[in-house]
């Protein structure tokens, strides 16, 4: 079994680099722009079609039928969300689809794969950047090849965090998004950031470049990948609340260690978002 998924492994990265080299290339192009969820969630032709060549590519190359597929497009239409015990596959094709329709230089593919529901492998190309982060469990993080770490710092006055605002802009939770922030800012941390792709800013955490990320409203594909390349680089994933890391929850603080993830999750104003995994109906 090992060798086979460590083939998976291999295999994933070869897909995200080459779904990453046609994202590029759509980026050269007019974007038609479509919305999902709300008027700010944005899709387009690129992130359906990428979606389609890697799930395509890993259809081929490990039979239909015995791998399962949760993909961000696939989703929006309705497929199901459920991660089973199966050997599934959990991608975001383009993560960061409002930086790619801006020329915003921050896009990731994000590539997870799940056995027994435990995350075995992740894949993030930051297709602009041209850097490739992949980790496989018990085996380390990678950048470009080069082991990559979390940061030492246990002084939350010498941390950079990062968050996001999503895209649910209703005032409500956008109240409590930026009274979080302001609490955190006001602690005082050394700065704020957010490169607008969950998978890219954990990634972040992965490398040191930041202490942690936290964010309420994301989704499974946009995280699958970079937690095991954050647990990988020594760091951990909690719950907002503190409690254990559930993917399918919407909700997550990654960070560097439990002391700085334990003041930051002190001050996160939590919001209700409808599980990933909730039956269609309820969504
Ligand atoms: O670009 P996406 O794949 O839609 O992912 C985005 C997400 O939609 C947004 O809510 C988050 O704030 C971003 O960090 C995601 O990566
Ligand atoms: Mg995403």
């Amino acid at each position: 079994m090992a060798d086979q998924w460590q083939e998976a492994y291999d295999f994933a990265v070869q897909v995200a680099r080459a779904a990453g080299a046609v994202i590029r290339k759509a980026g050269e192009e007019e974007i038609k722009v479509q919305t999902k969820s709300s008027t700010v969630d944005l899709v387009t032709k690129t992130d359906e079609r990428v979606e389609k060549i890697i799930i395509g590519s890993l259809k081929e190359q490990f039979g239909e039928g015995t791998h399962c597929f949760i993909g961000e497009e696939s989703v929006s239409k309705e497929e199901p969300c459920i991660l089973t015990d199966k050997p599934t596959w959990i991608i975001d094709p383009v993560d960061g689809t409002t930086n790619f329709v801006h020329g915003f230089p921050f896009v990731a593919v994000s590539i997870a794969f799940a056995v027994n529901k435990e995350l075995e492998f992740g894949v993030v190309y930051s297709c602009m950047e041209d850097k490739m982060y992949k980790a496989r469990k018990g085996q380390g993080a990678f950048c470009d090849d080069e082991p990559i770490q979390v940061s030492d710092v246990k002084d939350i006055h010498k941390s950079i965090i990062i968050s996001e605002h999503g895209t649910d802009r209703s005032p409500e939770k956008v109240q409590k998004i930026f009274s979080t922030m302001k609490k955190i800012l006001c602690i005082p941390v050394h700065g704020l950031r957010g490169s607008g792709t969950a998978a890219t800013n954990m990634c972040l955490v992965a490398c040191g470049a930041v202490e942690a990320f936290f964010e309420i409203g994301i989704h499974c594909w946009d995280i699958a990948a970079g937690a095991v390349i954050v647990r990988e680089a020594g760091g951990l994933l909690l719950d907002v609340d503190g409690g254990p890391f559930d993917l399918m929850s919407r909700r997550m603080v990654s960070g560097n260690n439990r002391v700085i993830a334990n003041r930051i999750i002190k001050e996160i104003e939590i919001f209700d978002s409808v599980r990933d995994d909730a039956p269609i109906a309820k969504k």
